[in-house]
């Protein structure tokens, strides 16, 4: 029987300061008291299985046994998830990939099937695709990835290399790499683990190319996994993080695959070779834009991960005085310590907020895609661009300042940190370049300005351009919805600036491109402060919405946060709101004292706030983080688990160190 431990009194006394029900804020976070109760139930039961605890910590492993050890546990967590689903519901995926942290440490090699595979399918193949594929590949009896990066593209996928050449005589395409950067390069488990892959490559039709297209392609055999004769395909080695994530590479000589390969729910190839155009050649981009917007939720949960961590920690760890002859204060209890880790918080509740009216807009596209209309495409597009850039940048941001508010240990393997912040980090360059994507939300924004000075109506997310050109603006108030109308306004003015820098460049006989690029700094400038502006506007919303169906003892605590969020931010970008908004210098001192005031209003409840994310220990992985705060025990657990401890005295010490020595004395 596991041993139960003491909980550490700093967290107990902590826990009895908290002003609100923590489980009602766990079933607000989670969507509902159902999806808590399936989540628990389900980790619950993966923290029973004994094959899935590790003899030795991960990070002792060799990079080969690091990722066996990661297929073998996901492939229990696989059985243990359909042994849960035919008893039960369906797992939620926000769920099943929660739980997927418990069991793997870092990236699973599988995660490209369920991320993007499997999506790729619904969202690409005809509904006879569907049925062809999709129970053979959610019941994982094929395994996929998504294969679109090449080494020599990824951001210009109109430029990728890799061909699919039809032959009408055999009905059939050809796949072929022809050179070393038409190789595809980084995708998710195509290294060893996958035996299928959606590879989008250049389609050639009688010597006439008609751009990228999807393809789905077998490329082991099931039997014995060896790569089918014309695949070349490996591991690309070791990374900065995303460490069994067993990216790859992949080429192909002469593969040929058959017509109905080619997921044509938009575009299609007839067998006689007739090439058939869809509704609009974007559509081809849709599972991208899916994932984008699953990024939102996921660095919300990065960042909750984080907070959980260095919030528990700031509250056990004690370190100097305040004052002389006092104890050593709780290091949670420096304002400096509160303003690093409350907009953690904050932080993670407004992407959660942002994730539930992003989804929703993104299903109301699907389905109004399903009707031929696609109206509302190029807003979201613009929105999950710029939203997906800005999340996964503060999430990593945010996740390196906890690492740094835990001091040393912070830096230890063993408080986790150093693994969230790989994942956050590239979640900042995956699925679309953070710079790039903020240069796509501003052509978008540049046309919306267009339509504003024409006096057209604008889509909702940037009516506020309207606004700003029809009044002037407004008398400043330092409430949360005045401080939003300023963040629209640092926006438009930023928009505007742009656009007219591009408009100076092509008056004095610049191309329009030379001048977009002149123009680009501003330009990722007005679409960050458009992105941030959405960010407050939706997190405001959303909390004035869940406010009235909440107790109020729970309403006063997320009005807390958000007023943080937006008075940290509007700190944080004063400078800006000096020059776009009508703010003044004392409203200014004002909102600092503000900021302070929230921080000490926020700082009884900050445990109860990071218990609300109901994040298990086995998924935290976190000697710095657990729930019962025994943080100086389990730092040395896990160093006595160094093999280096294993014995007195290492060889080394016999071979070089030894020698050396006597060496040196001569
Ligand atoms: C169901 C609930 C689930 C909950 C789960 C919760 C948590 C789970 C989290 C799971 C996360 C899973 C993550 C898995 C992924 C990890 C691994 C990473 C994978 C990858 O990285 S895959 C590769 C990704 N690659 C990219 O993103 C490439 C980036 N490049 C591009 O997207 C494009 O090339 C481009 C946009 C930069 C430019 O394209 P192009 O040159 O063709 O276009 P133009 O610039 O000329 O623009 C032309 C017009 O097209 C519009 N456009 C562009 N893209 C789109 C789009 N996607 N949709 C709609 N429209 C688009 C432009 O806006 C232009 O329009 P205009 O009107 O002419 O201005
Ligand atoms: C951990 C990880 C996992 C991944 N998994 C997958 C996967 O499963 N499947 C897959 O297909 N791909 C995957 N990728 C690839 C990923 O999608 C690309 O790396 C990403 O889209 C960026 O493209 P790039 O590497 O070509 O960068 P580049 O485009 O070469 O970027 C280099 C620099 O050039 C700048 N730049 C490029 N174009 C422009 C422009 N038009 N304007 C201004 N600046 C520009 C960028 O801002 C950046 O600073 C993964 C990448 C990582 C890191």
């Amino acid at each position: 029987m596991a041993t139960v431990h003491k909980i550490n009194e700093d967290l107990v006394k902590e826990r009895q300061k908290c002003t609100f029900n923590v489980q009602e804020l766990t079933y607000l976070l989670d969507g509902g008291e159902e999806v808590t109760k399936e989540r628990r139930e389900f980790e619950n039961i993966l923290r029973n299985v004994k094959e899935l605890q590790d003899e030795v910590p991960e990070v002792y492993l060799s990079h080969k046994e690091r990722y066996e050890n990661a297929v073998r546990k996901t492939c229990i967590l696989q059985n243990v998830r359909n042994d849960f689903e035919k008893k039960r519901e369906v797992l939620s995926p926000r769920n099943i990939f929660r739980a997927g942290y418990a069991v793997i440490k870092d990236v699973s090699p599988f995660f490209l099937h369920n991320g993007m595979f499997v999506p790729t399918i619904i969202g690409q193949g005809t509904p006879e695709q569907q049925a062809e594929w999709l129970p053979k590949a959610k019941a994982m009896a094929i395994i996929g990835t998504y294969a679109q990066t090449e080494l020599g593209h990824g951001t210009f996928i109109r430029g990728l290399e890799t061909t699919a050449t039809y032959d009408a005589k055999t009905e059939e395409f050809i796949l072929n790499s022809p050179k070393v950067t038409s190789y595809k390069w980084w995708p998710g488990g195509l290294g060893t683990t996958v035996n299928h892959c959606i590879t989008v490559a250049q389609l050639y039709i009688n010597g006439k190319k008609y751009g990228i297209h999807p393809f789905i392609v077998q490329i082991r055999d099931l039997e014995t996994h060896k790569p089918l004769p014309g695949i070349k395909v490996g591991e690309i080695g070791p990374k900065m993080g995303f460490a069994t994530a067993n990216n790859g590479f992949l080429g192909f000589q002469n593969f040929r695959i058959p017509r109905k390969n080619m997921l044509m729910k938009n575009a299609q190839v007839l067998k006689d070779g007739t090439f058939v155009k869809g509704m609009n050649e974007k559509l081809t981009y849709g599972t991208m834009v899916m994932v984008r917007v699953n990024i939102v939720s996921d660095s919300a949960f990065h960042t909750a991960m984080a907070a959980t961590i260095a919030v528990r920690y700031a509250a056990v760890r004690h370190q100097s005085q305040l004052k002389a002859k006092e104890p050593e204060v709780q290091i949670i209890d420096y304002l400096t310590q509160q303003h690093k880790l409350f907009i953690a918080i904050a932080t993670s509740h407004a992407f959660s907020n942002t994730y539930t009216w992003l989804y929703q807009a993104y299903l109301k596209v699907v389905e109004d895609l399903g009707k031929q209309k696609q109206d509302h495409l190029p807003e979201l597009h613009a929105l999950s661009c710029c939203l997906k850039a800005t999340s996964s940048r503060d999430a990593g941001v945010i996740v390196e300042q906890c690492r740094l508010a835990c001091g040393g240990h912070g830096y230890m393997a063993s408080s986790n940190l150093p693994i969230i912040y790989g994942y956050t980090t590239a979640a900042i360059t995956y699925e679309g370049e953070h710079t790039v994507l903020l240069l796509q939300t501003a052509r978008y924004l540049m046309k919306a300005w267009m339509s504003a000075l024409e006096g057209k109506v604008l889509a909702p997310s940037v009516a506020y351009l309207v606004d700003w050109l029809k009044s002037d603006k407004q008398r400043w108030q330092n409430t949360p919805e005045v401080i939003v109308k300023g963040f629209q306004h640092v926006a438009a003015g930023k928009i505007k600036d742009a656009f007219d820098a591009i408009q100076k460049h092509v008056k004095a006989g610049k191309d329009y491109e030379d001048a977009w690029n002149l123009a680009s700094v501003q330009l990722i400038k007005a679409s960050e402060a458009h992105s941030r502006a959405i960010l407050c506007d939706g997190y405001l919303r959303e909390t004035v919405r869940t406010s009235s169906s909440v107790s109020p003892s729970l309403a006063k605590v997320l009005n807390h946060l958000v007023q943080l969020y937006i008075v940290y931010w509007t700190l944080e970008t004063a400078g800006d709101l000096l020059v776009y908004s009508n703010i003044g210098k004392d409203d200014i001192a004002v909102l600092k004292e503000k900021y302070e005031e929230l921080l000490a209003l926020i700082r009884p409840n900050a445990v109860g706030l990071v218990d609300a994310f109901d994040i298990s220990d086995e998924i935290l992985q976190s000697t710095l983080g657990s729930y019962d705060g025994r943080v100086y025990e389990r730092l040395m657990e896990e160093a006595m688990k160094s093999p280096l401890n294993k014995e007195p005295v290492n060889q080394s010490f016999h071979k070089y160190l030894k020698p050396f020595i006597k060496k040196a004395k001569l």
